[in-house]
């Protein structure tokens, strides 16, 4: 998987050399290449931005900058990337919230370009450009404001290249986790490892038994209970028949 990030912070990213993601580069699972919309810029200040149309507070990003720097990238596509050019991805609190489904979705590009707006964002016409030439998705990591794109491409990055196989050792993990396609989305049950009681709290019974057959009930139980708690939401979205708690109001 190729990752391109057009950014003003370029340092921003450096985390994403680190751990996972950097090991993932070194087994060559995944490149990824930080670019400065900077280098797009002509004028003696490098300017990327300007005051907004019809007025408001604060400034925007100028268009012309972005339209070279993805002009650039796809002129360049990586080997492996689809007819269809890459998923353009931006960050945006006006976006589609993300979500794991949108992960497994990404997960499954070879070819992967975000744009990290700052200021008050990017002048929409870059996106509205794009969308005739490739796939552009806004995402938003939720109901909160943040003061630019990077800290989003952070999390979307783990989220996603941690699903592109080879990356987590254990693949078996990813299928028993919160929000997991396999456990119908549901948030994991509570977990437990020794000592068998810690400060008068002992693990449930039913994880030291031996019966397998039980405790998967009980995780399922308690993954639905959890659930139906914290994320009615989420269970609102099972399908009734997988719902094997009748008890829940939902
Ligand atoms: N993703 C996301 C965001 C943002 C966000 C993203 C990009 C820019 C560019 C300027 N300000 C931004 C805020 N705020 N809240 C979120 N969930």
């Amino acid at each position: 998987m190729r990752l391109d990030v057009v950014t003003i912070f370029a340092d921003y990213l450096a985390p994403l050399q680190l751990s996972l993601i950097g090991k993932a580069q070194q087994q060559g699972l995944l490149d990824v290449r930080v670019h400065d919309l900077r280098e797009h810029t002509h004028d003696r200040h490098r300017t990327v931005d300007d005051t907004p149309y019809g007025g408001g507070a604060g400034l925007l990003m100028k268009p012309e900058p972005w339209g070279e720097a993805l002009d650039a990238l796809l002129a360049d596509p990586p080997a492996g990337a689809r007819e269809e050019g890459p998923v353009l991805v931006v960050p945006s609190p006006v976006g589609e919230v993300f979500s794991q489904r949108a992960a497994v979705e990404l997960a499954a590009e070879p070819w992967l370009v975000f744009a990290c707006g700052r200021y008050e964002g990017i002048d929409a016409r870059v996106v509205e450009h794009y969308r005739t030439r490739i796939r552009v998705r806004e995402v938003s990591l939720g109901d909160y404001v943040l003061n630019g794109g990077e800290v989003a491409v952070l999390a979307i990055t783990e989220a996603v290249v941690r699903l592109v196989p080879g990356v987590i050792g254990n693949a078996a993990s990813l299928t028993e986790e919160s929000h997991a396609p396999e456990h119908d989305g549901l948030l994991e049950h509570p977990a437990y490892t020794k000592p068998a009681s810690w400060r008068g709290l002992d693990v449930p019974a039913v994880l030291a038994g031996g019966n397998h057959g039980a405790v998967e009930r009980w995780r399922r139980d308690e993954a639905l209970r959890r659930t139906a708690s914290r994320r009615p939401d989420v269970l609102r979205r099972l399908d009734p028949a997988r719902c094997d708690r009748h008890d829940l109001a939902v």
